[in-house]
């Protein structure tokens, strides 16, 4: 019998969105399990290292976070170099944060692709759940129709501060990018989302339920 390969996987991992979305707090729950009500802009980029493990395979996600107020501006192109998927976070008590998502995501595949021309794997967070889901039931905003039209392979309604579906959208991203590595030549289809009630914490994708 051949033993199995225990392999493993460094991905890089970009986390995007406007100023004070939530970008540090829910990389400090996922890494460090703790919040700070407290608010500091994060300058530039920092970065932080979280290790898990999937089905025997070592999986280290190296997330930079992107500060808000690098707004689409030219440093981005160089954070964005190699990265192999991205959250986008907007937060749900600030209808702008979620305006600006397109122009994030829009930032990101005109300056970052996969070498076979695919965009990147990004998954679309809605954070700040804790604090009512305003923006996304008082503009009837259809979050899957949404992630379709904009290409994400999946969203979510997370709480930094309550640790709400952080674990669930990366176990999400991580699925989506293994996949892409894995299949490099299969089509963008493959990737369709999957209907959802209207009271459910955030949608999700098909491939996170494969396997
Ligand atoms: N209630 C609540 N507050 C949150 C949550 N996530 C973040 N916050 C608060 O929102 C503020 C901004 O959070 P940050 O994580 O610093 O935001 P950021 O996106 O990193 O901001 P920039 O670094 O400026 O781009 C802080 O006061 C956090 O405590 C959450 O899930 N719920
Ligand atoms: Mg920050």
């Amino acid at each position: 019998m051949e033993n199995h390969h225990l392999k493993e996987h460094l991905y890089k991992i970009l986390v995007i969105g406007d100023l004070g979305v939530g970008k540090t707090s829910i990389i400090k729950r996922y890494v460090h399990q703790n919040f700070s009500p407290n608010y500091r802009a994060t300058i530039g980029v920092d970065f932080a290292l979280k290790v898990l493990s999937l089905d025997q395979e070592t999986v280290r996600l190296q997330l930079w976070d992107i500060a808000g107020q690098e707004r689409f501006g030219n440093m981005t192109r160089v954070y964005y170099r190699e990265a192999m998927g991205a959250f986008i976070v907007f937060d749900v008590t600030r209808p702008s944060t979620f305006e600006a998502v397109t122009k994030w995501k829009e930032d990101l595949d005109a300056k970052l692709s996969l070498s076979n021309g695919k965009h990147v794997a990004a998954v679309l967070l809605a954070n700040k759940c804790d604090q009512g889901r305003d923006v996304l039931t008082n503009n009837g905003i259809k979050m899957e129709q949404f992630c379709q039209e904009n290409g994400f392979v999946g969203w979510f309604e997370t709480s930094a501060k309550e640790n709400i579906n952080i674990d669930e959208a990366a176990h999400c991203l991580v699925k989506h990018i293994i996949a892409n590595e894995n299949d490099p030549l299969q089509s963008e289809d493959a990737d369709t989302i999957s209907p959802q009630q209207e009271s459910s914490r955030g949608g999700t994708c098909s491939a996170c339920f494969r396997s």
